[in-house]
Parts: structure tokens; C-alpha cells; sequence
């Protein structure tokens, strides 16, 4: 058994649908360990100001099924450079922190692992981010979630496609990864998925993809045609792909982006659950004396990946596209 008396707990990067679960379910196990627990205040930020609360059951009732955080989340710059590392590792020594749990994406875990290199205490990583973009889990927290919000946008747009025989782009958050685009679009029926994970050569890929479009187009009387796009996957913004897409084809073309409501609204059953597994393996992994990984679930067995390798993310968006590619029709 490890001596650990007091943990703490930060959200990171982007907030995302479930981190209130996660940190709810942290709470509660490390409360039932008898470990006291405190909550830093806009991610690393709170960190290095010591802006922090004192965590107890009360103060994580009633949060489960709520949106964003109540820890509040942040990207904090000063963690990119030594001074910022020092800082917060000192704070950490001054507030008698014994263990810190991190939830948030791989930029927050390169946070974690420069810590970690000048403080002795524990850390753990929790994988929440909209983008599931992190190696070590197939779902991220709040991934579940941002599928549903877009889809139902997605929705809504082909409704408004159909009555008007017009052609939507519609650019879905994601960051680098396409698995956001690709499992809106797929769950979507969209006609076409645009992500960076399925494109070689930009031009040759949109030749094919305005000629496929014209020719489905010329065949369906009454068409509507959605293209589901990541953002960041193409030189050109999804206006002016709607722009030339309107001059190939002829027809109509309008382009949507959805953005932020894609991080907000209450998390569904699957992040929620995922939240709570999570939240309950880190305070596991602390009680037996474990640091420096982040842990995930694979085939509904806890995983843990040590911060180093979260980053890594090749092998699995091949596996994504591989999947894809297999149920497109
Ligand atoms: N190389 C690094 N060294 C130290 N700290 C870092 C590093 N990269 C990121 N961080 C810290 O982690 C914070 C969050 O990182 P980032 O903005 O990449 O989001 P993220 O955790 O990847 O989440 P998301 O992608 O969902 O927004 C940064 O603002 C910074 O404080
Ligand atoms: O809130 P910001 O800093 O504009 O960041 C937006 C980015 O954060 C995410 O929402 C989560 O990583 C990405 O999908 C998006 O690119």
C-alpha cells in the first residue's frame, strides 16, 4: 500500500462531455480510500497559482450529468517552458499534494510527464478530449457525446438539403484526427467523409471526390448530398470547397461548421460510464503505488499506457479507416 493522503485533480485542453463524471467518480473512491482530495481550478493554471478547493461528496453531487467542468479547463502556456514546470511542481510540494490526477488530451500528458520529472509524487492520466485522439484507449471521455451532438446538426442539415436540393459541407472540430468526422459520417449516411486520415495527394483526392459528386448527382432527380469534413484536413476551408463543389456540379452548395456546440450538452450513457470506470481505475492504480501512465479501456478490460506513448496514434487511425472502409456502402 502506498502512503498516499492527499490527492489532487485537474481538467486540461478542451473540456469535454464527462469530465463532471469523471471527476465525480474520482472524488467518491478516493473519498472511500479515506485520501482527501482537492480540485485545481483551469488546469494547469490553478496548478501554478495554487487556486484550488477542497473536494468532498457534496461538492460532487448532482454533476454527473452535466457539460463542462466544474474544475474549469484551460490551456496554460507557462507549462511550456522550465520556469512554468518548476512552478507548478513546487506548488504541488506547498499544497502537501501526494498524487495528481490529470484528465485531459496528449498535450496535457506531455504536461504530466515534464512534471513528473521534477516532483516525486504520483500522476496519473484520465483520456478526455472530444477528438479521440489518444493512443492506450479506444474511447476517449466525452468522444460519445460530440458523435451524437454532430450527428444530430447532421441531421438537421440534411432535412434542410433535401427541401432545398442543395449540397452542405459540414466541418466537424476533431483537431489533427478525422475519427470524429469519420463516425459522424458514417452514422450520418453522409456522402462523402473528408478527413486527412483518408487523403494522399489533396488534388487527386478532390478531383475524384467533385466527380463522383457530379456524376451521383446527375443520376438522383431530386438530390441532396452531404460531405462530412474534419477540420484542419484540407488547404482550403469548407466554404470555398463549397464554393468550387457549387461550380463543378451545378447544384447548390452551402457549408456549415459546427464547432464549439460539439464540446458542450449533458454526456450520454457511454461517456458517463466510461467517466465513471476510469475515474474509479486511476484512484485504483494510485492505491497500488502506479504513476506516470494514463489509463483507458480496451475489449471492456482496463488499460494503462505510460504518458510517453499516448501521442502515438498511427497503428489505431489505421485501424479506424480500416473499419471504415469496410462499412461505407
Ligand atoms: N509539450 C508540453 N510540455 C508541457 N506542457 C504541455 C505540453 N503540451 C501541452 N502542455 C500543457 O497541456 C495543456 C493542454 O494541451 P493541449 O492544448 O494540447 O490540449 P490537450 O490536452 O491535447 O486537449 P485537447 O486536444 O482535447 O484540447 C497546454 O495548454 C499546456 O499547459
Ligand atoms: O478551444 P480552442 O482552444 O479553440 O480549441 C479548439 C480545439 O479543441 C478541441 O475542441 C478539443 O481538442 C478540438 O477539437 C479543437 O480543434
Amino acid at each position: 500500500m502506498s502512503k498516499l493522503k492527499r490527492v489532487a485533480i485537474l481538467t486540461s485542453g478542451g473540456d469535454a462531455p464527462g469530465m463532471n463524471a469523471a471527476i465525480r467518480a474520482l472524488t467518491l473512491h478516493a473519498l472511500s480510500h479515506e485520501y482527501q482530495v482537492v480540485g485545481f481550478y483551469g488546469g494547469y493554471n490553478g496548478l501554478i497559482d495554487e487556486d484550488y478547493t477542497e473536494l468532498s461528496a457534496a461538492n460532487v453531487g448532482d454533476i454527473i450529468h452535466r457539460g463542462g467542468t466544474i474544475l474549469k479547463s484551460a490551456r496554460c502556456p507557462q507549462m511550456l517552458s522550465e520556469a512554468g514546470i518548476l512552478q507548478a511542481a513546487n506548488s504541488l510540494r506547498k499544497c502537501h499534494i501526494d498524487a495528481l490526477v490529470v484528465i485531459g488530451g496528449d498535450g496535457s500528458f506531455k504536461g504530466a510527464q515534464a512534471l513528473q520529472e521534477h516532483w516525486q509524487g504520483q500522476l496519473i492520466g484520465i483520456p478526455g478530449t472530444i477528438d479521440n485522439d489518444i493512443n492506450g484507449t479506444e474511447a476517449t471521455i466525452g468522444f460519445h457525446t460530440a458523435i451524437d451532438t454532430a450527428l444530430d446538426c447532421i441531421d438537421k442539415i440534411r432535412d434542410t438539403a433535401q427541401a432545398f436540393e442543395r449540397t452542405f459541407v459540414v466541418e466537424v472540430m476533431g483537431r489533427d484526427c478525422g475519427i470524429l468526422a469519420m463516425e459522424a459520417g458514417l452514422a450520418s449516411g453522409a456522402e462523402q467523409i473528408i478527413c486527412k486520415e483518408l487523403i494522399e495527394d489533396e488534388q487527386a483526392f478532390l478531383d475524384e471526390l467533385k466527380e463522383e459528386m457530379a456524376q451521383s448527382l446527375r443520376q438522383d432527380k431530386h438530390p441532396s448530398y452531404v460531405l462530412v469534413m474534419a477540420e484542419h484536413s484540407l488547404s482550403i476551408s469548407a466554404q470555398q470547397l463549397a464554393d468550387q463543389l457549387s461550380e463543378y456540379t451545378g447544384v447548390d452548395s452551402r457549408s456549415a461548421i459546427l464547432g464549439y456546440v460539439q464540446r458542450g450538452g449533458a454526456p450520454v450513457a457511454g461517456d458517463r460510464i466510461l467517466a465513471t470506470q476510469l475515474g474509479v481505475a486511476a484512484i485504483e492504480q494510485l492505491a497500488m503505488g502506479t504513476g506516470g501512465v494514463m489509463v483507458g479501456i480496451k475489449n471492456n478490460a482496463i488499460t494503462t499506457i505510460p504518458f510517453a506513448d499516448t501521442a502515438n496514434t498511427q497503428t489505431r487511425n489505421k485501424d479506424f479507416v480500416a473499419r471504415l472502409k469496410q462499412y461505407r456502402l
